[in-house]
């Protein structure tokens, strides 16, 4: 244990890892570091700080260089003994002795503050932490955007950056044999990346979780494409979008949410079905999540991490950074992890795709592109609450996917 003669602020990065996290980590340990305090990393997420109590001490110098490189330093987890929310199931409490013996090493490591750098799940259990006694500030984090209060989670931009690049790649292969190409990208309960790299990368289809589509509407798509003389046609899905039975792809996994993925398969499978067109599938995965952050990723995540030890050191406590352009400004953990954020159908960025002709696979929607409503006509419908999302998870895991595999393509 170290000595606890000096203040002390703690960080760890916890759930799934993306682009960004070192640069969180550097930033609070050189923020600190400025204002006179030493720095703790723990390792694995929350597993690091109990039994066994697993930490690094932090210096500018052992953080140097990485800045700019993907996964974190610390390691991370999305499973273990310290569940807040699980798959199906509402709020799981954390077991009161796990969470004395984490109160225990924050004390005897002198912690006055420790980041918790993390997505929906990870800062439901930083919450759990605060209502406790711990002293803990968030950071969010997730490739998927799906935090509500930020306008943006750091990891987005990076996993939307290398989306789009995998679009621009498929487009000209698609374009020089004649295909339909699907692409399949993360994105658990919202459509973020789908809808920005869908854009970002000349989709024509992009199927979201928060737009119900029908098959018939996606292959009206391609064959309207083909009577305007292009005979390729980019299809982006997300891995949480539902199918238009409402059933999401996927396997359960015991004791954490459901493994997603596969849908793209099924589409790729069910349009060559039904319209005898060559039809292929990439399955972007992980390749989202690893590498150097962008350089929107790598100033949002520094200003996060100082702005995180700003939080401590002004004793808000339970409080998570969020970005509001163009301020970095904090709100409290409760408020961030309890309303998940979705794609709006009716936003800005879907109504400009639609007036492109890009198709969300509804038909009564893509009929009319250009009739907008005002941006205030539909903010109140905006997002999903945390029992809504587990309401669609348990709808997940009654039905998933093995058999809807084989019973969506009869
Ligand atoms: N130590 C742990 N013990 C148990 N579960 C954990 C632990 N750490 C993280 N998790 C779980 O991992 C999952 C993913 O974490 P989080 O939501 O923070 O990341 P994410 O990037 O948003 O990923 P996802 O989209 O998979 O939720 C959550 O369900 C969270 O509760
Ligand atoms: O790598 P794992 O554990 O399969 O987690 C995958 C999940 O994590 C995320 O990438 C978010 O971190 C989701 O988009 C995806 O559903
Ligand atoms: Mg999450």
């Amino acid at each position: 244990m170290r000595s606890i003669s000096k203040k002390c602020i703690g960080v760890l990065t916890s759930g799934g890892d993306c682009p960004g996290l070192n640069a969180v980590i550097r930033g609070v340990v050189k923020s600190s570091n400025q204002l006179g305090y030493d720095c703790v990393g723990f390792l694995q997420g929350y597993e690091g700080l109990h039994d066994p109590v697993r930490y690094k001490t932090l210096t500018p110098k052992n953080t140097t260089g990485i800045l700019n490189q993907g996964g974190t330093i610390l390691g991370s987890t999305n499973k273990g003994r310290f569940a807040a929310t699980v798959g199906v199931s509402d709020r799981v409490e954390i077991d009161p002795e796990l969470l004395a013996g984490v109160k225990t090493t924050v004390e005897q490591l002198g912690i006055e503050g420790l980041v918790c750098v993390g997505g929906d799940g990870s800062l439901a259990i930083a919450q759990q932490f605060h209502e406790y006694g711990i002293p803990v500030v968030g950071v969010p984090k997730t490739i998927d955007n799906d935090l509500s209060s930020t306008a943006f989670t750091f990891g987005f931009d990076s996993a939307i950056e290398c989306a789009t690049n995998a679009l621009d790649r498929l487009h000209t292969t698609a374009a020089s044999h004649g295909r339909i190409m699907v692409l399949e990208v993360m994105g658990r309960h919202a459509g973020w990346i789908a809808l920005h790299a869908g854009i970002a990368g000349g989709g024509d289809v992009i199927l979201l979780p928060e737009i119900p589509w029908t098959w018939e509407n996606v292959c009206h798509k391609v064959l309207s494409r083909e009577s305007q003389g292009k005979q390729f046609t980019l299809v982006v899905v997300a891995e949480g979008a539902a199918l238009p039975d409402g059933r999401g792809v996927g396997k359960e996994q015991s004791g954490r949410q459901a493994q997603l993925g596969g849908i793209g398969q099924i589409v790729a499978e069910e349009i060559e079905r039904r319209l005898q067109r060559e039809t292929r599938v990439c399955v972007l995965g992980h390749l989202q999540r690893g590498g150097a952050p962008t350089t929107f990723d790598r100033v949002l995540a520094t200003q996060y991490g100082a702005h995180a030890v700003r939080l401590i050191v002004e004793g808000k406590l339970g409080e998570m950074v969020c970005y509001q352009p163009p301020d970095i400004m904090s709100v409290p953990i409760t408020e961030a992890v309890n309303q998940l954020r979705q794609v709006d159908p009716n936003s800005s960025a879907v109504q400009a795709a639609r007036a492109l002709g890009i198709s969300f696979g509804n038909s009564t929607a893509d009929s009319s592109p250009f009739a907008f409503r005002s941006a205030t006509d539909h903010r109140s419908g905006q997002g999903l609450s945390r029992r809504e999302t587990v309401e669609t998870d348990a709808a997940f895991a009654l039905d998933l996917v093995e058999a809807a595999t084989e019973e969506a393509l009869a």
